[in-house]
């Protein structure tokens, strides 16, 4: 039994990975074994209603790229599916690899994506700020959404003409683009993938992946920096947690 080797050798436990917090129970990313997940008849499909015209900018976070959206209002939102309030749309970023093989945080069957993209939103309805969101159980919802290579995706093209420029000014961008039309999703409770890594994400997995072609990762995503001008340049590559035990939970799926 998995427990009594971490008693027994605590030192050699695979679950204290460096980047997880001692003593956490639901911790991100993990494998989602697809024949493990159980399919809740009672879960309600996502409502997703973006407003183009809440998209700020865009930036590099030294850690990923990010895109902002304005959440002083209800303008974009989601909710349905597993979650109770509704949740405001504050960010959506990326992670991915340096090759191929992998870079995306979630797998499915042990099978990593080329990058995964992550809708970051926060329960606005119980909490005054993002920043107390985070450090609650319900706090934060994240739709996750796998990449793969295959055909030109041209809503991405618009983000991946803005990296060069980074501090490229926005004007509207409708993220629901990158989100593909197939309703179905897992769903389980976890936390963030970078620090403060706190157990408050809903997550939220679609079953679809969306296709991009090997230019628009390989070319945009792995020629941003993690160095900022003057220092020595670092690719910014490999910028995902590695997968973190199940421990005591379940999986849902929307679909059977
Ligand atoms: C808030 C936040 C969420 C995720 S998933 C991430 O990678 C970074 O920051
Ligand atoms: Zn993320």
């Amino acid at each position: 039994e998995s427990h009594d080797w971490n008693v027994l050798f605590p030192l050699t436990s695979h679950a204290s990975s460096p980047l997880s917090i001692p003593g956490g129970t639901r911790q991100s990313p993990i494998n989602i074994q697809w024949r493990d997940s159980v399919y809740d008849p009672f879960l309600k499909p996502l409502k997703i209603s973006y407003d183009p015209s809440t998209c700020l900018h865009i930036w590099n976070n030294g850690y990923s790229f990010l895109v902002e959206f304005d959440d002083s209002t209800d303008k974009s939102i989601i909710m349905g599916g597993p979650l109770e309030n509704q949740y405001r749309l504050k960010q959506f970023h990326f992670h991915w690899g340096a090759i191929n093989e992998w870079g995306s945080e979630h797998t499915v069957d042990s099978k990593f994506y080329p990058a995964e993209l992550h809708l970051v939103h926060w329960n606005a309805v119980v909490y005054p700020t993002f920043e107390e969101a985070v450090m609650e159980g319900n706090g934060l919802a994240v739709i996750g959404v796998f990449l793969k290579l295959g055909k030109h995706h041209e809503g991405l093209q618009t983000l991946v003409d803005a990296l060069p420029a980074i501090k490229h000014k926005f004007d509207v961008f409708d993220p629901s683009c990158l989100i593909p039309s197939c309703p179905d999703y897992w769903t389980y409770a976890g936390s963030l993938t970078t620090p403060p890594l706190t157990e408050s994400v809903t997550w939220i997995i679609k079953k679809k992946p969306i296709e991009v072609d090997e230019n628009q990762v390989s070319f945009a995503f792995r020629m941003l920096l993690f160095t900022s001008d003057g220092e020595e340049e670092k690719r910014m590559v490999d910028n995902f947690r590695p997968l973190q035990p199940l421990m005591d939970r379940t999986v849902r799926s929307s679909f059977q």
